[in-house]
């Protein structure tokens, strides 16, 4: 079918290309507001880089991936309870090769207590640098974390005195999860407000996978998967009596007003905006064991050098349900893409877990490898600065996207979420501060 049979109507009130987190949000709050949105997604699925698929009866979230609640973005749009959110044990075990500590906040964990007490992964000057540093961080407005001075993340931890051992078996390991890199040489701005973040809501799984997220947002909305946009063609005074064309790999769609919610590069292609701000990518192995090799839920941490592996978690033993009866999930985290091909990656990856577990990661049976060559863009220090703002050279042409803000899902729903508010002329929304 194509897109005259799809929308008989000759012209379309908002379009929003793209059904990542972006741009649903966007959709949602102008479809909140009474406003007709028409949302074209070129995947057959909606939620973008957020998803979720099923192979032989496991749930796998495509990437390892999780939700901070604490989001400001989120709160505002997500219905949290019917997410079903299941936390994810606030506290880590550093894994040094058949040496494994734990590491947690006693006060949001407090069975990690013993273990981080004694553990020789920090020195016990770091620890109590770590509580100052989460003393300091409680208080101001979370937003606020993201302006003032920027540095590496590295250099800030020095100042604060944390030793290269603490580096090096903790925030290596942890913030090269989330930012997907180890070197700590993102924004110190971001690591405080990812600080914040996990300190005022930890971090959680949706129980049916990540992408209940991008289902909710979908919600009520009128979502069109697998047409592609492939060019905007700008009529007249667009905003006043002119338009646009989208052409899309079904046919030919006018628009009084378009928000174009892709990743960078395509949102650089259709507006003629230099937008692309580079890659870091991000590979998972999911394997299937009858039996668990490890009891622990917690977040595994390499802390070792040279590897691929980056973190690991056993997913089942946060969430049976994704997991066949008897069967368990472990997930394993590899920043970057390595060029390697399935078989070879999966032997190098055993032999790193057989660091931890012995001869037992024979057991393991691998049952998909998720390549993705864009999870996030690099944030160095000060990259702030250089962000584009939601107007195109296009009249009539919004942008929503995380390139706008944060690489992360509070960056594209509060992208989203501007958007709209410039389209409706909501001066609260339009003044909201990033991060907040
Ligand atoms: C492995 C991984 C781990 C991550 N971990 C976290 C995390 O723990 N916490 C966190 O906050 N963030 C995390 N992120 C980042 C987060 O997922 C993204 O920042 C966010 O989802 C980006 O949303 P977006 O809407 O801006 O872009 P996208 O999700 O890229 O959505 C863009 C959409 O546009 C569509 N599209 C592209 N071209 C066209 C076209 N021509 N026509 C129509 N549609 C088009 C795409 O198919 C896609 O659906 C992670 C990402 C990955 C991949």
């Amino acid at each position: 079918m194509n897109l005259a049979e799809r929308y008989p109507r000759p012209m379309q009130d908002i379009l929003v290309i793209g059904a990542g987190l972006a741009g649903l949000t966007a959709a949602q709050v102008l479809t909140r507001a009474g406003r007709r949105v028409r949302v074209l997604e070129a995947a057959e699925h909606v939620g973008g880089r957020v998803t979720t698929r099923e192979v032989g009866g496991f749930t796998l979230d495509v990437g390892y991936q999780v939700l901070f609640p604490a989001y400001p973005a989120v709160r505002r749009h997500l219905n949290l309870e019917a997410l079903d959110l299941v936390p994810v044990p606030p506290a880590a075990v550093v894994r040094r090769g058949g040496r494994a500590e734990v590491l947690g906040d006693p006060l949001r964990d407090p069975a990690s207590l013993p273990g981080t007490l004694g553990s020789r992964a920090l020195t016990l000057a770091d620890k109590l640098r770590v509580a100052r540093l989460a003393a300091r961080l409680r208080l101001p407005p979370p937003h606020t974390l993201l302006v003032g001075p920027d540095e590496t993340t590295g250099s800030y931890l020095r100042r604060q005195g944390f030793s290269e051992g603490a580096l090096d078996h903790f925030f290596r390991p942890f913030f090269g999860g989330i930012f997907l890199r180890r070197d700590l040489q993102t924004s110190a701005r971001l690591f405080r407000y990812y600080f914040r973040m996990l300190l005022d809501g930890g971090t959680a799984l949706p129980r049916a996978g990540m992408a209940a997220i991008p289902a909710q947002l979908a919600q009520g909305l009128d979502v069109t998967t697998g047409v592609r946009v492939t060019r905007l063609l700008p009529h007249g005074d667009v905003g006043g009596q002119g338009h646009l064309t989208a052409v899309t790999s079904a046919g030919e769609l006018d628009a009084r007003q378009v928000i174009v919610a892709t990743d960078a590069d395509t949102a650089e292609r259709l507006t003629g905006e230099p937008l692309s701000r580079g890659h870091l990518g991000s590979t998972a192995l999911s394997y299937a064991a009858s039996r668990p090799l490890d009891e622990q839920p917690r977040l595994l941490l390499n802390a070792e050098e040279g590897g691929l592996v980056n973190h690991a978690q056993w997913v089942s033993q946060v969430i049976p349900g994704r997991a066949p009866a008897g069967q368990h999930l472990l997930t394993v985290a590899v920043n970057g893409v390595p060029d390697l091909d399935d078989g070879a990656l999966d032997a190098r990856v055993r032999g790193e877990l057989s660091r931890w577990y012995g001869a037992g990661t024979e057991a393991l049976r691998l049952l998909a490898v998720d390549r993705i060559p864009f999870a996030q863009y690099p944030q160095p220090p000060e990259y702030a600065a250089t962000l584009p703002g939601h107007a195109t050279r296009l009249p009539g042409v919004l942008l929503a996207s995380e390139a706008t803000s944060m690489s992360g899902i509070q960056g594209a729903m509060e992208s989203g979420e501007k958007a709209a508010a410039i389209l409706l002329g909501d001066l609260t929304g339009m003044s909201r501060p990033r991060g907040a």
